[in-house]
């Protein structure tokens, strides 16, 4: 609730984007930098990526700021952004941050957001930057008192005030722009599942798109359930075709203009990608300079 307060009175007291971020994020500011030494992937010059994993681990050739690296990444609705954060952070281990996760556990807790989030949510529209704010700030200064440090998020920035309270208060090394076609987009939200024991992400949507005009044909597979989550599969209530729909116009109106934030400052890294999981995850590798040399992620794809 602290948080919360100086939120709201940094959103009322500061006129442009940068002074709301001076105050909105101050203690985000003590959070993220300087980074601390218990963590467990670092980038150093010498020696590449330190991580807890003994072995198999990628090779981190680029940004060697000499700690935990802070991604974010961009992309439309469906296009796949859960899944390779998730695997990167599993890589690099560090945590993924995803803000549609913190408004759904929101929306569980029955707070006193819950109502409010619900409608917005379901609707397709886009939660308040102060509240999306408020609830970021949380998650890192909850990840803080563990000692995590570094991150990869995941549907944050959405708007460029995002954007712009976020690099007032840290240097994002990276930001990748997920993009896939748009027929694909649909079908896969359409065909998202979540286990609703343990979380997991899966997608009985089955892509099949046939080369025309010298385009080429993509196919990706559904990403089934294990047979333990198989009866317990649940689509989330934003998944609808309408809603879907209205993501994505969002998308275009209040998150495109986020690439070219991060464009013009040399920092977005354009992917497109080639398909499924087992085409796409190492081209993905291949373009942040990573390796996986132990990838079991791409056999449990
Ligand atoms: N950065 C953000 N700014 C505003 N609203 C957000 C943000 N992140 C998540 N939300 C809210 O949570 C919903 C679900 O987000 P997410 O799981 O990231 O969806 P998607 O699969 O469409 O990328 C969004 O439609 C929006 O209402």
């Amino acid at each position: 609730m602290a948080v919360f307060s100086r939120c709201s009175r940094a959103a009322t007291a500061a006129k442009t984007p940068n002074a709301a971020a001076a105050a909105t994020f101050s203690y985000l500011i003590r959070a993220l930098s300087p980074f601390s030494s218990s963590s467990s992937t670092t980038f150093d010059p010498e020696n590449g990526l330190n991580c807890n994993k003994p072995a198999g681990l990628g090779i981190l050739k680029r940004e060697p700021k000499g700690r935990n690296v802070q991604w974010a990444f961009l992309g439309c609705p469906g296009v796949g952004k859960g899944t390779y954060a998730s695997r990167l952070s599993n890589l690099l281990c560090i945590p993924h941050i995803a803000t549609g996760d913190l408004v759904r556990d929101e929306l569980a807790s029955s707070g006193p957001l819950s109502s409010q989030l619900k409608e917005i949510v379901n609707q397709g529209k886009l939660v308040s930057d102060e509240i999306i704010i408020d609830l970021l700030s949380k998650r890192l200064e909850k990840g803080e008192a563990k000692g995590e440090s570094g991150f990869i998020l995941d549907g944050f920035p959405r708007t460029v005030r995002q954007a712009e309270i976020l690099e007032g208060v840290t240097d994002i090394d990276l930001v990748i722009n997920l993009k896939l076609w748009e027929e694909a987009l649909l079908a896969k939200c359409l065909g998202r599942r979540i286990c609703s024991e343990c979380g997991g992400n899966y997608n009985v949507a089955s892509i099949d798109i046939k080369a025309e005009n010298g385009r080429p044909g993509m196919y990706m597979d559904p990403l089934p359930p294990p047979p333990e989550c198989a009866s317990k599969l649940i689509t989330r209530p934003d998944d609808t075709e309408e809603v879907v729909k209205n993501r994505l116009r969002i998308y275009q109106a209040m998150t495109r203009p986020v690439e070219d934030f991060y464009r013009s400052r040399g920092k977005l890294l354009e992917f497109d990608l080639p398909g499924g999981i087992p085409e796409s995850w190492p081209k993905l590798l291949c373009a942040l300079n990573l390796e996986d040399h132990d990838d079991k992620q791409s056999a449990a794809a």
